[in-house]
């Protein structure tokens, strides 16, 4: 056996498949979202997922999507990309890779445009409708944020832990 393993994961694979394992350390019921960020020669810089800010139990704080506002998850949960670009400690995005689960927000995509970072691999668009994904494209297209559908390849991956 001198000749090298040719069904390795791409770079692609690797990176989006990092960003849904992150997302699986979610405890939101109904939506888990990862995301990866990656410098440009394809180092990982950062991970996030989506959940409550530090100190904001998960045993007091709702995961309702409906009712009274101050009742919902919508005013407290950090989304995956913030938490990727905050959890960042090493200085600078410029330049950096993002790769989603899901489509950013538009509150996601001022943070990521003022980061530096210029390209987005995304996997679901589910909330593509809504103005906050609307407003969000309208200033990634402003900021020359470049932004492609994650094509999946059908591989599945099992990892027993
Ligand atoms: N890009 C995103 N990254 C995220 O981390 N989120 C989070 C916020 C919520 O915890 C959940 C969406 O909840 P739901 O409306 O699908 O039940 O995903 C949401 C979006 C959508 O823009
Ligand atoms: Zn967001």
């Amino acid at each position: 056996m001198n000749h090298k393993r040719t069904d390795y994961l791409s770079w692609d694979e690797y990176f989006m498949g990092v960003a849904m394992m992150s997302g699986m350390r979610s405890k939101d019921p109904n939506s888990q979202v990862g995301a990866c960020i990656v410098s440009e020669d394809n180092k990982i810089l950062s991970m996030g997922y989506n959940g409550f800010p530090k100190g904001c139990s998960d045993d007091e704080f709702p995961w309702a999507r409906e009712g009274d506002s101050l009742h919902t998850k919508y005013f407290y949960v950090t989304h995956s990309e913030l938490n990727a670009i905050l959890n960042y400690r090493g200085g600078s995005l410029e330049g950096a890779k993002l790769y989603v689960s899901l489509f950013p927000c538009n509150e996601c995509a001022k943070a990521i445009i003022q980061a530096g970072i210029k390209t987005i691999v995304y996997d679901c668009d589910k909330y593509a409708h809504t103005p906050a994904v609307i407003a969000s494209k309208r200033m990634l297209d402003a900021a020359g944020v470049r932004y492609y559908k994650y094509n999946r390849t059908g591989r599945k991956i099992t990892i027993e832990v």
